[in-house]
């Protein structure tokens, strides 16, 4: 059986003792991807990375002695649990981009790049409801399973009910979607990245290696200006140039992203 469209041929599935083994194996089966059964990471040589499931969740895990930690779609803990507890609330540029203030009612926010959700988590815990799309099975995986750990938290539980989860290409979605289908979209492809933290560099790569470059930001811009209600909202390197397409309307700059906004239609007023 060919992998699912996306998935990289030298990925495998392994688990930890602590792990679920169960899991793990149908987790293996419904991505094609060959099982390695209870490993240690640092031991394996024959895969550069596992899809690896322990006591902590599912992790993209790169193998061989000295390598970085796993990379997972983490809510309760880490960035985004500090985010979610001590984040500067609707001040934040992101919730600014998608207009949360001026908006007056709870906006659904189509996140049509869906990634590790970290965004979407951000605007989640402020209100909005999200629907992501994210079409790397791998990525769709690790996002899941984030999204089920964040689901038995008290904390992270009501933000994760507003955010569903689908798979597959937003492009395909959008254009069967009738006009006004969601009142904010939301894209943040993938661009070649030139950040000199060896940490963001070593995630980013392990990422890299699943999702390559989003070549077809062009037409997925394309197809959610025809969809969104009020915006389209696009983050990118704050120097890099915006997506081929139109100009957009305006834009917010962060100290390293910037956010480009499609004004589609001004919020009602009240
Ligand atoms: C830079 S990451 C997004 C990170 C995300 N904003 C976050 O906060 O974690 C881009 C992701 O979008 C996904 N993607 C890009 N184009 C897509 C499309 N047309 N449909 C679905 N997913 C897409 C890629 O597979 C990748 O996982």
């Amino acid at each position: 059986m060919r992998p699912p469209e996306n998935t990289p041929s030298e990925l495998a599935v392994g688990c930890s003792p602590l792990g679920d083994y169960h899991a793990a194996r149908s987790l293996a089966e419904s991505l094609s991807l060959p099982l390695l059964g209870t490993v240690r990471p640092r031991d394996v040589r024959d895969y550069p990375v596992l899809l690896f499931l322990d006591e902590h969740g599912l992790g993209l895990q790169v193998t061989g002695k000295g390598a970085p930690g796993p990379v997972r779609a983490e809510f309760v803990t880490g960035k985004a649990g500090y985010r979610r507890e001590h984040g500067g609330g609707t001040g934040q540029l992101i919730a600014k981009a998608v207009g949360l203030k001026k908006a007056r009612q709870p906006l659904h926010v189509l996140d049509a790049t869906a990634g590790l959700g970290q965004d979407a988590f951000v605007l989640a815990s402020l209100g909005c409801r999200l629907t992501l799309f994210e079409r790397s099975p791998v990525i769709h995986a690790l996002l899941s399973d984030g999204l089920s750990r964040a689901a038995l938290n008290e904390q992270s539980a009501p933000i994760a009910a507003r955010m569903a989860l689908q798979s597959g290409n937003s492009i395909d979605w959008l254009s069967q979607a009738g006009a006004g289908a969601a009142d904010v979209i939301y894209l943040d492809p993938m661009f070649p990245h030139r950040d000199k933290s060896a940490l963001v560099k070593k995630e980013m790569q392990v990422f890299r290696t699943v999702v390559g470059d989003d070549d077809d930001s062009p037409a997925l811009l394309e197809a959610a200006l025809a969809v969104a209600t009020y915006r389209v909202v696009v983050k990118r390197p704050r120097k890099a140039e915006p997506v081929r397409g139109p100009e957009p309307t305006t834009r917010i700059e962060g100290k390293s992203s910037r956010y480009d906004i499609y004004s589609i239609k001004a919020f009602p007023a009240g």
